[in-house]
């Protein structure tokens, strides 16, 4: 069995660059034929909280758009009331070795593939997104989130150390000083106030409105070279992923791991 999660369980094999749609079990992507946007939607109740497979499959996901011409790439959820709940608490709770290298690795990696597409990227956050939740759209270009939910990175809230990439995301968005509040103190913003210190970028009524505004980002880019974009956004990012790629993730586990088992 331990083999069995090395394995990538999704292949996704198309020719064609539109008229595209796949729907594994955890993760659905689509590309509308007309506007050439990918909507990649999380699809694992009850919270979509994210184990191994799913961040291998939105891994994948984000990963196979990149082969493909689209104009930009929406990340959102399935759920009615939940972007994303985070982690998956049973990931970090007495894990085998193997399971726990796979699941650090995958989630590494995911943030890696979507902090650096080469498309761009918006969330369309139709719920609640803490800690791992508020990552995943921190990783992309922009930010669009339904009112009357909550976002932030609430680790320390839980007696987590938030990793550096998770920190790096945060201040890669928001300012040093308003980070370091929000970090410290584990804080959970409100849709309203997430938009006033720029941890979202606009707010929406429902989830339809969001997808709507997140469409209406990329046309930002209609007269932009591609390739010029993409670079810069290298540029502008690339040395975040390179540090955060030294991380010592294992070491940081186990100190996650003590600090759970004191907990319970
Ligand atoms: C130093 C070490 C380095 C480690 C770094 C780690 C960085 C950590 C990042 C993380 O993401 S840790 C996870 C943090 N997540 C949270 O704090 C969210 C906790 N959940 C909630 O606040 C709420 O559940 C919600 C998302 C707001 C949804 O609330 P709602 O009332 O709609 O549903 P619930 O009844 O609370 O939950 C339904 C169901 O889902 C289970 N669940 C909730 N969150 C998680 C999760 N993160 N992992 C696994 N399961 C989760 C919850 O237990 C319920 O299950 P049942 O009771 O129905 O079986």
């Amino acid at each position: 069995m331990a083999s069995k999660i090395f394995v990538r369980p999704i292949s996704i094999a198309f020719n064609a660059f539109r008229n595209y749609s796949s729907s594994s079990k955890l993760v659905d992507v689509s590309i509308n034929d007309k506007t050439g946007i990918a909507t990649v939607t999380m699809q694992r109740p009850p919270v979509n909280s994210l184990n191994y497979e799913l961040l291998i499959e939105l891994n994948g996901a984000f990963q196979d758009l990149g082969s493909k011409k689209i104009k930009g790439a929406i990340l959102t959820s399935s759920l009615k009331t939940i972007f994303s709940a985070g982690l998956d608490i049973l990931e970090m709770y007495k894990p085998k070795p193997e399971r726990a290298n796979a699941f650090w690795t995958s989630l590494q990696d995911t943030w890696i593939t979507i902090f650096n597409t080469p498309y761009p990227t918006v969330a369309a956050i139709n719920g609640h997104s803490p800690a791992g939740g508020c990552l995943l759209s921190l990783a992309c270009e922009y930010r669009v989130m339904v009112n009357n939910y909550t976002i932030g990175l609430n680790e320390t809230k839980l007696g987590i150390v938030a990793p550096f990439w998770f920190v790096a995301s945060m201040k890669n968005t928001i300012s040093n000083r308003e980070s370091e509040l929000a970090l410290t103190s584990g804080r959970l913003y409100k849709t309203d106030e997430a938009f006033k210190v720029g941890l979202v970028d606009e707010t929406a009524e429902n989830k339809e409105d969001a997808l709507a505004k997140a469409e209406k980002f990329f046309s930002r880019f209609d007269a932009v070279n591609p390739i010029a974009r993409f670079l810069t956004k290298q540029e502008l990012r690339g040395k975040i992923v390179k540090v955060g790629r030294k991380t010592f993730i294992y070491k940081i586990f186990r100190k996650f791991q003590i600090c759970m088992m004191t907990r319970i």
